[in-house]
């Protein structure tokens, strides 16, 4: 069968798509990487960065629990529209991770850089390569808070609204206000 395309699927431009990113960071220079990563991302071809949030510090999660002799992490979270697919923008994370000296020897484990993505356009996703939405965001208050900074309206498909879930999980994280991205 020859498919012939309609009118206006030929005209159609493509779609730039929204997408949430997590940063964080607790070791090294903390500030720093965070910023160098929303460089990273804006330097990105396919990528815009649309909102950057304010800086959160917490303690670190361990697998253990809350680990308070661990360092402590800063968070932000970054909304952008991209072109990029799903996968797509995962690769692009991962290599400004890997640029930025991260290492993975443990699960959970201190990073210089961690980059995840919340929410890729509302997607639902099983995939263990890549699950949408990031299957423990709603628990992450680290998370969580930054992102309802830069939107009071962001929403958790599956969950729902983030300001009613991070009412419900407690906001353990403070406002890192020395450190501007
Ligand atoms: N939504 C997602 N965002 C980022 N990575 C994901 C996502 N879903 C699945 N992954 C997969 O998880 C793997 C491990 O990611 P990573 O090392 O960042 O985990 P982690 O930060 O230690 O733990 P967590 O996923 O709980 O934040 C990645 O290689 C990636 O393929
Ligand atoms: N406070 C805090 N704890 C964590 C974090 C994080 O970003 N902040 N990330 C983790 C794995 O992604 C594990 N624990």
């Amino acid at each position: 069968m020859i498919r012939i395309p309609g009118r206006g699927s030929l005209d159609r431009a493509p779609r730039a798509r929204p997408a949430v990113l997590a940063l964080g960071s607790n070791l090294g220079a903390r500030g720093e990487l965070l910023r160098a990563a929303v460089a990273a991302l804006r330097a990105t071809p396919g990528i815009e960065v649309t909102a950057v949030s304010p800086v959160v510090e917490s303690i670190a999660v361990k697998l253990s629990g809350a680990d308070p002799t661990a360092p402590r992490y800063l968070n932000a979270v970054v909304l952008v529209d991209t072109f990029l697919s799903p996968h797509g923008l995962l690769d692009a994370v991962h290599d400004i991770e890997t640029e930025h000296g991260r290492t993975r020897e443990e699960r959970w484990g201190d990073r210089t850089l961690d980059i995840d993505i919340v929410d890729f356009d509302g997607l639902e996703s099983a995939d263990p390569s890549l699950t949408l939405p990031h299957p423990r965001a709603a628990e992450r208050a680290f998370v969580l808070a930054p992102w309802l900074a830069v939107d009071a309206d962001a929403f958790l498909p599956g969950v729902g609204p983030v300001a009613a879930q991070l009412t419900k999980i407690g906001n353990d994280t403070v406002p890192a206000e020395e450190v501007q991205l």
